[in-house]
């Protein structure tokens, strides 16, 4: 008897099934002379984790303001969940921002004189929705806040306060949650709860995550690492460890964008070895 399903390892992968949850083509944002992002082609998959890495003032934040539509690009596309962001209208912008996309800072940027359920609902009520008590405690459950509805920012740890603007981030069920340095604020052990948590996002409930961060062991816990020097991706690593970011990150400091440990850049015209991926990889 011949069988059409796929292999057990496609047939559980949502990368394999799904289109990207984000894609980027040919992303540039000059700011005057300044070219922040300098066409950056990159996929982020349905279910999948990944960390963008890269010097200071590499582009990263402007990477990912773009990709949310917090900042509009100077060329290129920008697809959410199947939908070009360019051709959108400024109300119909905000109303995919607020619909399919979450953001975490670092900062937690919650508010303080409401509580941390109150904080969560925020955004469907400003969709003019009326979050039901369920909803709100099952969004605070799944970032491991049972019981905390009713306190407010100043009574929660840092983590936990970042689990609230996590959940308030999710509460939409957002195609994608960026993350711009969303352990930057935290202290080791905090940090590394966090980290438990966003990887059991996406493990458990096949949510898509980008953040940026510069810390290996944080970029340690995604599926893939995208490397960034002066706007334009160099490299990425998939399946990385601590110890394979933090090499990747000391040769691209001290030894400008050129990677040196056997990984190849995407538009590295050194013909010695195949580029393996539009957008390099290991
Ligand atoms: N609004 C702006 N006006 C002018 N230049 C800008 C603006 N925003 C960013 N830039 C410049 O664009 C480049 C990329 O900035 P970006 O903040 O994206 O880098 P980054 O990799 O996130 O840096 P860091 O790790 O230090 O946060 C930098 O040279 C920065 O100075």
């Amino acid at each position: 008897m011949t069988s059409t399903a796929p292999p057990p390892a496609l047939a559980h992968s949502p990368a394999a099934a799904s289109p990207p949850a984000v894609r980027l083509r040919g992303l540039t944002r000059h700011h005057r002379d300044v070219r922040a992002l300098d066409g950056v082609d990159l996929d982020f998959l349905a279910g999948t984790f990944t960390a963008v890495m890269g010097p200071s003032g590499s582009g990263k934040s402007t990477l990912l303001q773009c990709a949310a539509g917090l900042d509009r690009p100077t060329a290129g596309r920008v697809e959410v969940g199947g939908t070009a962001l360019e051709g959108l209208s400024e109300r119909r912008l905000t109303l995919l921002r607020r619909d399919r996309i979450g953001f975490v800072f670092q900062s937690f940027n919650l508010l303080p004189s409401l509580t941390a359920a109150q904080n969560v609902a925020l955004p469907l009520r400003l969709a003019g929705r009326r979050p039901s008590r369920t909803e709100v405690r099952e969004a605070l459950a799944r970032v491991g806040l049972a019981g905390r509805e009713r306190h407010r920012p100043g009574e929660l740890s840092g983590g936990q306060q970042q689990r609230v603007a996590i959940a308030r981030a999710l509460i939409t069920r957002p195609a994608v949650l960026f993350g711009d340095e969303p352990t930057g604020a935290l202290d080791s052990t905090t940090s590394r709860e966090v980290l438990d948590m966003l990887r059991e996002l996406v493990d458990r409930d096949g949510q898509t995550i980008v953040m940026v961060t510069h810390d290996p062991v944080a970029a340690a816990r995604a599926d893939r690492v995208v490397f960034l020097v002066d706007g334009r991706v160099t490299a990425e690593l998939r399946s990385p460890t601590v110890e394979s970011v933090a090499a990747r990150m000391t040769a691209l400091e001290t030894a400008g964008t050129r990677p040196t440990d056997g990984c190849r850049a995407p538009t590295d015209p050194t013909p010695a070895a195949p580029v393996p991926t539009r957008s390099g990889s290991c």
